[in-house]
């Protein structure tokens, strides 16, 4: 990419999300005339603090996307058959399409059990095993929040993605390994990489699309990215700063600033599209369970 010297573009996850919601806004009006609300169930069990700040968070921008917003509130001593009783519910509810079981669960519920038992037509965050085979096969899946949003914003900054060198820093089903499956269709050469990584500055210098999705506040440096790459921020690590709190991103931001091409910001990249792909994964899932053909485009 040749002789780099200006600092990088500031990717505005915050911005292109509030596109995004405007579209499904239409979108949902759209389908309203046709006489089908799409319906949200989003399951919350406990009060981890920052969990109830995401719920809050995807109820209120569903609401104003004109989704009907169902909200089950359970206590953290909740057992896992009455959590599994909720989602039989749920799943024969005519008017839910989608279900979210905000993770992560309390540790005496078995995430991965509860995960298999939502109907994975309804699975808008995409972790079922059929919609996690779906993605590896190439196609029909729901696919999850987080990894849709990273490609949108990617592909924003850049439409051909083919042969370029993809590292991922983390392997969670979440982020990571669903990440990996998307890149992969677009081409991308794709290294996943972990905790055991041999020399994992070296590997982050080889990539044209670096992103960080391991949950350690700074610790992608400037020093480990290749000047003008693509660099996707998905850190979420609270951190306290003058008596308050802060969000910290796993890319040392400055460092990044003046060697990327691009970067996402912490907050207001990825986690926008999140949510905002929350909602197109409902009005998406609504679609197909009634037959009707989807008011917005496919990724
Ligand atoms: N079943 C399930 N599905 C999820 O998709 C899921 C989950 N569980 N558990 C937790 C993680 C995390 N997550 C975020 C969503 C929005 C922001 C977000 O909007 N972040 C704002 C800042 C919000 C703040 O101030 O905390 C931003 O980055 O600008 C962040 C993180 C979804 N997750
Ligand atoms: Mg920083």
């Amino acid at each position: 990419m040749g002789t780099h010297t200006s600092e990088a573009t500031l990717i505005d996850g915050a911005a292109v999300a509030a596109g995004l919601h405007s579209e499904l806004r239409s979108a949902v009006e759209n389908l309203v005339e046709r006489g089908l609300t799409p319906g949200l169930a989003v399951v919350l069990v406990g009060n981890d603090p920052a969990s109830s700040v995401y719920v809050r968070n995807k109820i209120r921008r569903s609401v104003e996307a004109g989704l009907r917003s169902f909200h089950h509130e359970l206590p953290s001593t909740t057992s896992e058959t009455d959590l599994l009783s909720l989602i039989d519910r749920l799943n024969s509810a005519h008017d839910v399409d989608g279900i979210l079981v905000q993770l992560p669960l309390p540790s005496h519920i078995d995430a991965q059990k509860v995960t298999a038992a939502i109907d994975p037509a309804k699975d808008v965050d995409g972790f079922h095993p059929m919609n996690v085979g779906k993605l590896s096969l190439g196609g029909g899946a729901l696919v999850p929040c987080t990894p849709l949003g990273c490609m949108l914003l990617i592909k924003g900054v850049r439409s051909q993605l083919a042969g370029l060198n993809a590292v991922i820093v983390g392997r969670s089903n979440i982020v990571g390994k669903p990440l990996a499956q998307l890149l992969l269709r677009e081409n991308c050469t794709v290294t996943v990489a972990h905790s055991r990584t041999e020399d994992l500055p070296s590997l982050c210098r080889r990539a044209d699309i670096l992103v960080a999705a391991v949950g350690q506040p700074e610790l992608i440096r400037g020093d480990w990215i290749k000047p003008g790459a693509i660099v996707i921020d998905v850190g979420i690590n609270r951190a306290e700063h003058e008596g308050r709190q802060k969000l910290i991103g796993d890319v040392d931001f400055a460092g990044a600033r003046a060697v990327a091409g691009a970067l996402t910001p912490v907050p207001g990249g990825v986690g926008p599209m999140t949510i905002a792909c929350l909602l197109r994964n409902t009005i998406d899932a609504a679609c197909r369970r009634h037959g009707v053909s989807s008011p917005i485009g496919n990724s």
